[in-house]
């Protein structure tokens, strides 16, 4: 591949996801493209394997941004980066429960805005399903760690249910239009779900704090007219950052393999 084609690319959030695919692309892992640069909050050092840059800068040495840093950065950011004729791998997909963003992002251009499967699989199949028709019912369970799931809404009787549990706890049901605001670190998977059916309100969401799910699980189920389909995962935790799954950046990574256009990839 000549160097013209290798895709420069930024990553955007220096945490458990960007970590680990900005790490990986250093080291020349995924055929096709390269870290050129960085951008988080916080300062990172001599240790960090390429340059710490500020968002506007990135926007001129990158064509494709991997944002790994939270919804509001794709809310903040989003159409900016499409604008300006850069790609952007989106992982914070709660953010398209915002249907007027959404919309935004679809219509931006000239650069191109994808979604990484992240933490759920089956996306694939439900989409293609989908392409028959809409599916009757769709569900989501998400089951977490409780630490995982504290937010600053939560009130202090809550707090104490899910902090003394010694079984699975329902904390919330919704749909993947209500659930990704309210979780917003933790359940991005039900608008990745959603995006593969399209629809955010037929996605029924059920979140559960369990003090023994040492491993995070995510059971989707559906049905319509030309079939049934389920898919459940159970993923070590991050131990750095045990709301986000281990596998989480090595999805993106699968992601980035196939936007670098390298062939043999499964779609
Ligand atoms: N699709 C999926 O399946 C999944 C998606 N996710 C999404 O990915 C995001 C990142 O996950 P993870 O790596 O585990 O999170 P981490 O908290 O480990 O890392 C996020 C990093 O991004 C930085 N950051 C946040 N906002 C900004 C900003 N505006 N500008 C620059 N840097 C910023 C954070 O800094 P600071 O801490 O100082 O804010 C932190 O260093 C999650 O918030 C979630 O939305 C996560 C798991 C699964
Ligand atoms: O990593 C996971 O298992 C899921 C997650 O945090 C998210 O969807 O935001």
């Amino acid at each position: 591949m000549s160097s013209s084609t290798v895709r420069k690319v930024g990553v955007v959030g220096w945490g458990a996801i960007g970590r680990v695919v900005g790490t990986a692309l250093a080291e020349g892992r995924i055929a096709g493209a390269e870290l050129v640069c960085i951008v988080d909050n916080r300062p990172l050092g001599e240790a960090a394997p390429a340059r710490q840059v500020p968002f506007e800068e990135a926007l001129e040495l990158c064509d494709l941004i991997v944002e790994a840093a939270g919804q509001g950065v794709v809310r903040e950011w989003g159409e900016r980066i499409l604008d300006s004729g850069t790609d952007l791998l989106v992982a914070s997909t709660g953010a398209l429960t915002d249907d007027e963003l959404g919309g935004r992002l679809l219509a931006a251009g000239p650069g191109r805005v994808y979604f990484t499967g992240g933490a759920v699989g089956g996306l694939d199949l439900l989409q293609a399903a989908r392409s028959m028709g809409p599916l009757d019912e769709v569900r989501l369970t998400t089951t977490k760690l409780p630490a995982t799931l504290e937010q600053p809404w939560m009130d202090e009787e809550l707090l104490t249910r899910m902090r003394n549990a010694t079984g699975p706890v329902e904390i919330m049901s919704g749909t993947a239009r209500d659930v990704p605001v309210k979780f917003p670190k933790s359940t991005n998977v039900a608008a990745s779900v959603a995006l593969a059916v399209g629809d955010l309100d037929t996605v029924r969401v059920q979140v559960v704090a369990d003090p023994a799910a040492d491993r995070t699980r995510h059971v989707v189920e559906a049905s319509g007219p030309h079939g049934a389909y389920r898919f459940e995962v159970a993923h070590r935790p991050d131990p750095g950052n045990p709301a986000t799954s281990q596998v989480v950046p090595h999805a993106v990574l699968r992601s980035l393999g196939a936007l670098a256009g390298r062939t043999g990839q499964i779609l």
